[in-house]
């Protein structure tokens, strides 16, 4: 396991901001870390990077217990906090040059970060000339410039235009090819955009822990329809997949299907063999988006 995560908890004076947590992280995933403002990620992200220890449980990465082993575990861990902390007066390679000093690692390795997170072209521009995209780059090569195997960023993508958080995923799931990461968010699509897994925590509590698969399978799927003519029972009972149905008036229907792949095309096919007309159809499938919703109240 890259991460492990046992029975861990934080309490803040009075305040319990994580509650008891449970989960890991295999080598070479890209798990989504969801949840709503406050719900504890950031402490749990705190913890695993040794900055703030547990009031309970135990945190491991790469099989080293966190506690006792900083100094090896955060060999292993890149982290790009919250609020990146960056020396914007820096020009991009000196500042580079300075973290790579700070690690202690060999200078060829600054090229090769500057290569991989797209600042060929920034790489002589200090920091505060750069977009918000781009210096959010400079944190991620800082992050990842003594080669960590495990990647941790908080809120990657706040503050970026709808471009820069379409380049920021891509990067991501390009250096998720060779380490495990687990990135903070509270926007769900985020999660459906870069990651096949999603851990949702709202109130320091565990809520679910799934791949995405596994989620979008156990919803339903809802299509109402409106055919030129009245049909009997006996004949929309025949279309494959329905689990309920409601007719609302002679000619207008709901269908709730058990299954993910759209469904749209069988009810064409069914109303072509039953030489009927289609006036109107809607979907009102149930989105990863309102389960988050449902599950962070
Ligand atoms: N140093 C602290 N002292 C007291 N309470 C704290 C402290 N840090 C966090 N908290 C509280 O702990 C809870 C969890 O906060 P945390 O920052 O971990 O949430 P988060 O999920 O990262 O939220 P956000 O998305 O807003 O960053 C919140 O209720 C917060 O107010």
């Amino acid at each position: 396991m890259s991460i492990k995560v046992v029975e861990v908890s934080k309490k803040y004076k009075n305040q319990i901001a994580v509650n008891s947590l449970s989960f890991e992280i295999k080598k070479g995933e890209i798990v989504g870390f969801l949840g709503p403002n406050g719900a504890g990620k950031s402490t749990l992200i705190k913890m695993l990077t040794g900055y703030i220890t547990p009031t309970k449980g135990a945190l491991y990465i790469e099989e080293d217990l966190v506690q006792p082993n900083i100094k090896t575990t955060n060999k292993n861990i890149g982290y790009l906090p919250e609020h990146n902390p960056l020396y914007k007066e820096m020009y991009v390679k000196e500042y580079l040059t300075f973290i790579a000093h700070i690690h202690k690692v060999s200078k060829h390795r600054i090229n090769e970060v500057i290569e991989q997170t797209g600042l060929i072209t920034e790489a002589t521009k200090k920091i505060h000339q750069l977009s918000k995209g781009y210096q959010q780059r400079v944190g991620i090569a800082a992050a990842i410039i003594h080669n960590p195997s495990v990647l941790i960023l908080d809120e990657p993508t706040t503050g970026l235009d709808p471009n820069q958080i379409i380049e920021i995923r891509q990067l991501i799931k390009e250096l998720g090819r060779d380490k495990t990461i687990l990135f903070s968010t509270h926007i769900m699509q985020e999660v459906e955009a870069i990651c096949d897994r999603v851990i949702i925590i709202n109130k320091g509590d565990l809520k679910v822990d799934a791949n995405l698969s596994e989620l979008k399978s156990g919803q339903e799927q809802t299509i109402q329809v409106e055919f030129d003519y009245k049909i009997e029972e006996q004949f929309v009972k025949r279309i494959k997949d329905l689990i309920t149905y409601t007719n609302y008036h002679d000619t207008k229907w709901e269908f709730v299907f058990s299954v993910q792949d759209d469904k749209r095309p069988d009810i064409f096919d069914f109303a072509q063999e039953q030489g009927l007309k289609i006036l109107q159809m809607n979907t009102k499938n149930k989105t990863l988006e309102s389960l988050f919703a449902e599950l962070t109240k």
